[in-house]
């Protein structure tokens, strides 16, 4: 038995957390309400700098709480550096969070609005930590780079992604996925947001330089749904939850400066 049961519903969601993770109610808790005119200009932050081309993506899986896919993090092939990094990150993995048909999804709000969707690539700090769990919970430890996901024109992309779900579309299955380039699912402008915060599943760990993009990437709507076929419950179990609105609604910013790039 690995940890504590945690998920989206009404028993196991968010609200109860606490219970098994006392520190959801801590003071650097994520997701939180982005108001962009109350972000801070900083002159001394520099472009963030994704250098993911000879990344190398081992597999995807679905993991209960969303898909993911891992990548080799065994060298520095694939990190991302600048802004307010003071060394480079390396890519661990990166997943959705994602809402019911028509609703929101995303985890960050901007001014209170919410987005369909929302993509998390997760770096870890492999300069200043032997390995990924001791990152994990280091106040510097990871890095999440943030992506939200808009529904319109089909994402030219995102079909190398939506093709395979259903090779993954109950708990605890996992398929090869090699040679897939996260570089294709960035927004043309990289001007971010950024702060200091947590994961946004247990453990919650107070470990997360938030970098959240301020220009959202288009994906359809028929895209979207592919996501929401995959399921939360394993194959053998009788009951078929449908995989979807599995986001952290935003915490308390608990006086926390949000700086921006220019
Ligand atoms: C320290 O290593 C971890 C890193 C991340 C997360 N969870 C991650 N948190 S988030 N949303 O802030 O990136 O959420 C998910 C959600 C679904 C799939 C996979 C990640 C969990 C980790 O250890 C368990
Ligand atoms: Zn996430």
């Amino acid at each position: 038995m690995t940890g504590h049961h945690w998920g989206y519903g009404k028993e196991d969601g968010p609200s109860s957390w606490y219970k098994n993770y006392p520190v959801a109610e801590g003071n650097r808790q994520s997701p939180i309400d982005i108001v962009p005119n109350e972000a801070s200009h900083d002159r001394d932050l520099g472009p963030i700098m994704t250098n993911y081309d000879h990344c190398t993506s081992i597999n995807i899986s679905n993991n209960g709480h969303s898909v993911v896919v891992e990548f080799n993090d065994s060298d520095d092939r694939s990190v991302i550096k600048g802004g307010p990094l003071d060394n480079p990150y390396r890519l661990k993995q990166f997943h959705f969070h994602w809402g019911g048909k028509g609703h929101g999804g995303s985890e960050h709000t901007v001014s209170g609005e919410g987005f369909a969707s929302e993509l998390h690539l997760v770096h870890w700090n492999a300069v200043k930590y032997k390995t990924y769990g001791e990152a994990s919970t280091a106040p510097d430890g990871l890095a999440v780079l943030g992506i939200f996901l808009e529904t319109g024109d089909d994402h030219r992309w995102l079909h190398m992604i939506t093709d395979v779900l259903y090779m993954v579309k109950y708990k605890g299955s996992i398929t090869d996925f090699k040679g897939f380039n996260p570089n294709c699912l960035l927004p043309s402008s990289l001007h971010y947001w950024t702060y200091l915060g947590s994961l946004t599943t247990p453990p919650l760990h107070e470990s997360v330089i938030w970098i959240i993009l301020k220009e959202p990437i288009e994906v359809s709507e028929k895209q979207l749904g592919m996501f929401r076929m995959l399921l939360f419950t394993e194959e053998d179990d009788d009951q078929k939850m449908r995989m979807e609105n599995n986001f952290r609604p935003p915490q308390p910013i608990k006086g926390r400066r949000v700086r921006s790039s220019n």
